[in-house]
């Protein structure tokens, strides 16, 4: 069953691994083979050193439950004391072939984590489990159950592979961390009414705005930027001085469900965003027949947290610059400016101090994830049509306020 499960998604001989053992640089790739392999430098190092390794994928035609048992395996070995790596299966260049999933090693004596794989066995979402034993310098898998029978269970070696074109991640982004179109959005918060009753109130949301498209009216500038970096200082100075309508994304009438939807995975809680924008946009066709209109974030921040979160490691693993993954969706409004704030790391840290908020955990990660924050950033500046122009948002808010009002000038014509 267990390796039906897996095949379904293409033989396990076609199939690449990844592992992310070292955030700073790329996944380590192999494959495997039925003869043994020298393994030298980092698979040495990932498969030779000690305690007990496993890895695991999870499989299930329903992507909620997928999600979810994801997100729950996660939170599950990270309290157990092993050392976690997320890892990937994947047929190279075949969008959708991604098995999301972890490299585990366990180096206590009582071996913790087969607790844990056992209980996951027994649920109804497939989870793949391999355990690896080493000989001399090379080292095989094999299927591993929690009864320990599993039906023709072959040793398979491993053997080190390149590093892959694309980061695995980059293969499963589009309609499940960003939403290209309303209708993939609305779809996955459909499929989730039953286990989260918010999401038919969102629909309902959803439903009441008018499908507006927009005439012409005013400009439309949206002011991005990672959390403290000045947005509702800037935004509300612009606010009073263009005599303009301030709108944001989320919209306040998703506010009383954000936490709710914050605590779900990425493809729940970015479906949400995706369609807080839709939201805003009908607010903002509406507004912008009367006054120029300032959206506090848009789909730019929506698109680079969830690029960013999907994607692991490194800058250099984002999708490449000219990826159709930074494309704006069809169907939605599209603003006339987008200006993205930056500052320093450290700066922004400040600014965060004293302000002394509650962050987000996603805010309080990219806190202590240098590397997060770099990616946010890249992602922001990569999106296309329309682009978003960079400010330098260190100097005073006076100072910031004048740029911006330059730019403006010269963008819109205000
Ligand atoms: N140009 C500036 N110079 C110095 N401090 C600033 C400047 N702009 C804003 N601040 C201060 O930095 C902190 C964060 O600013 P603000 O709340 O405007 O950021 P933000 O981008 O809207 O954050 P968030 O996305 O989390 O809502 C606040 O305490 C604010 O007073
Ligand atoms: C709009 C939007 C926001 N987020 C995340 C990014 C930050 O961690 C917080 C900040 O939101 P705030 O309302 O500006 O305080 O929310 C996101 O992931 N996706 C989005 O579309």
């Amino acid at each position: 069953m267990l390796k039906r499960a897996m095949f379904r998604c293409g033989p396990l001989c076609s199939r690449v691994f990844a592992v992310e053992f070292d955030l700073h640089t790329k996944p380590l790739y192999f494959t495997l083979s039925s003869s043994p392999q020298v393994l030298h430098g980092d698979h040495q190092q990932l498969f030779g050193d000690c305690g007990k390794l496993f890895s695991l994928y999870v499989h299930s035609e329903n992507r909620i439950e997928k999600a979810r048992m994801y997100a729950e395996i996660k939170h599950k070995l990270s309290t157990r004391g092993c050392d976690v790596f997320e890892a990937s299966s994947f047929m190279p260049n075949v969008r959708n072939s991604v098995l999301k999933g972890f490299f585990v090693r366990d180096k206590s004596t009582t071996c913790l984590s087969k607790e844990v794989l056992k209980s996951l066995q027994q649920q109804k979402v497939s989870v793949c489990v391999f355990s690896y034993e080493r000989e001399g310098q090379h080292c095989w898998q094999e299927m591993w159950s929690a009864v320990n029978h599993v039906e023709e269970s072959v040793k398979q070696y491993i053997k080190p592979a390149a590093a892959a074109e694309h980061h695995p991640s980059t293969l499963s982004i589009s309609n499940s961390d960003v939403f290209y179109c309303m209708d993939e959005a609305y779809k996955v918060l459909q499929e989730c009414a039953d286990i989260i009753p918010e999401s038919k109130e969102v629909l309902k949301l959803v439903d009441e705005q008018l499908k507006t498209t927009r005439g012409n009216g005013f400009p439309v500038i949206v002011i991005e930027g990672l959390d403290a970096t000045g947005k509702t200082t800037l935004t509300e100075a612009l606010r009073q001085s263009l005599n303009a309508t301030l709108l944001k994304s989320p919209p306040q009438c998703l506010a009383p469900f954000r936490q709710r939807f914050d605590s779900e995975p990425p493809l729940i809680r970015r479906a949400f965003y995706a369609l807080g924008n839709y939201i805003t946009a009908t607010h903002i066709a509406k507004e912008s027949l009367r006054a120029p209109v300032i959206v506090d974030r848009y789909w730019h921040s929506t698109a680079a947290y969830a690029i960013a979160t999907a994607v692991g490691g490194r800058v250099e693993n984002l999708p490449k610059p000219d990826s159709e993954l930074y494309v704006w969706p069809e169907d939605l409004l599209q603003p006339d400016l987008v200006l993205l704030l930056t500052v320093s790391p450290e700066e922004r840290v400040r600014r965060l101090r004293d302000r002394g908020q509650d962050k987000t955990t996603e805010e309080a990660e990219l806190e202590i994830n240098q590397l997060f924050r770099l990616k946010v950033e890249e992602a922001y500046k990569r999106i296309q049509n329309p682009s978003c122009i960079t400010v330098d948002a260190s100097p005073s808010p006076q100072e910031v306020l004048k740029q911006v009002h330059h730019l403006i000038r010269n963008k819109c014509h205000l």
